[in-house]
């Protein structure tokens, strides 16, 4: 549904500022029906490829085919597959659900009967039965958006397109929205593409996608993501994260990855993680804030694999293998 190759967007610099690339030699391929999450830390280049996808940019190089449309080519006819839900929001909240639904619905020529009948659809798929005639601004947080997610669906779209839709939601709500989603994917087979930050969102979807500097570093199933990480992990909260690192390193050959004040011993060689845990305790107590071991989760991969990228290039590039790439497909 989504094919994109060899996608390439730099903008242009100033004056002052120099030309920035924000996506780079990036391909990807969510198939029909899947529900794929994309991720990566800010400045990755997610809102700039989120915004190729939608047509609101265009690439400096590349080639994007939704549902096989050309979107650069042909862009009327690849929109019209696809739904979008930014991050800010896009309804009216001094209007009712049904006034929001109403205006966006006559954008494309839907009035009456119709619009009642794709209403009621679209609207089955949230929890704003009974609210329609509420103002936006009078729902939670969680319904609001739900009502972003039902304008959508009026058209009938083939592909959801959402930017990290759940920010700002509580658990509850965050589930709701995503049970949705999923809904939409299993009952209907839409395919949905959405930037998150949150990893427990990303646990049980098809696949997820992980960027760093304009750059895929990873693209596969979450399992086969966390197959990556096939032991414990150590990690210790450290007040001297540099210092501690080059101790690990130089006394135990140990090669730690930082994160903030964190510092991440990801399946620790020839030794088990807990046995590790007391000999740096009873070694460098002084460095230490707190410190734990844990199973690998979603989480963990993202760091291990935005780090070590950082680590490896010097410059944050890291490359996506085509393994990576066609195994989600
Ligand atoms: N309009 C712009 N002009 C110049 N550079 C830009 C522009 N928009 C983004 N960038 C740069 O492109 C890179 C990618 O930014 P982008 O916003 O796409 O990343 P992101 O992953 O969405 O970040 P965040 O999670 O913080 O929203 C960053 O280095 C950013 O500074």
């Amino acid at each position: 549904m989504i094919r994109i190759e060899d996608l390439t967007h730099v903008y242009p610099g100033g004056r002052r500022q120099p030309p920035r690339t924000a996506v780079s030699d990036l391909s990807l391929h969510v198939p029909e029906g899947r529900f794929a999450i994309l991720s990566g830390p800010n400045g990755s280049g997610k809102s700039t490829l989120f915004r190729i996808l939608c047509g609101l940019a265009r690439p400096s190089r590349g080639r994007v085919l939704i549902g096989g449309r050309d979107l650069l080519a042909d862009p009327a006819a690849a929109r019209a597959l696809m739904g979008v839900v930014f991050q800010s929001p896009a309804v009216d909240k001094h209007l009712s659900v049904q006034e929001n639904l109403a205006i966006h619905a006559a954008l494309y020529g839907l009035a009456g009967a119709a619009f009642r009948d794709r209403m009621a659809e679209a609207l089955a798929w949230t929890d704003l039965e009974g609210r329609l005639g509420d103002r936006v601004d009078t729902l939670s947080g969680g319904l609001a958006r739900q009502v972003e997610l039902a304008k959508c669906l009026l058209t009938r779209p083939r592909l959801l397109l959402l930017d990290e839709p759940t920010t700002g939601l509580d658990p509850a709500s965050r589930r709701s929205f995503l049970t949705a989603l999923t809904r939409l994917r299993r009952e209907r087979g839409m395919t949905v593409l959405m930037t998150s930050h949150i990893f427990s969102e990303a646990e049980d979807v098809d696949s997820v996608a992980i960027m760093a500097n304009g750059r895929l570093l990873a693209y596969d199933t979450p399992q086969a993501l966390r197959a990556r990480l096939s032991g414990d992990v150590l990690v210790i909260d450290s007040a001297a994260p540099d210092a501690l690192a080059a101790r690990l390193r130089e006394d135990l050959g140990l090669t730690a990855l930082r994160n903030g004040d964190e510092l991440r011993v990801d399946d620790p060689p020839n030794q088990d993680a807990v046995g590790l845990l007391e000999r740096v305790l009873a070694a460098y107590r002084p460095l230490v804030r707190g410190i734990t071991v844990k199973q690998p989760a979603l989480e963990d991969v993202f760091i291990h694999v935005t780090a070590e990228a950082r680590d490896d290039a010097g410059d944050g590039r890291g490359a996506a293998t085509s393994e990576h790439q066609e195994s989600a497909a």
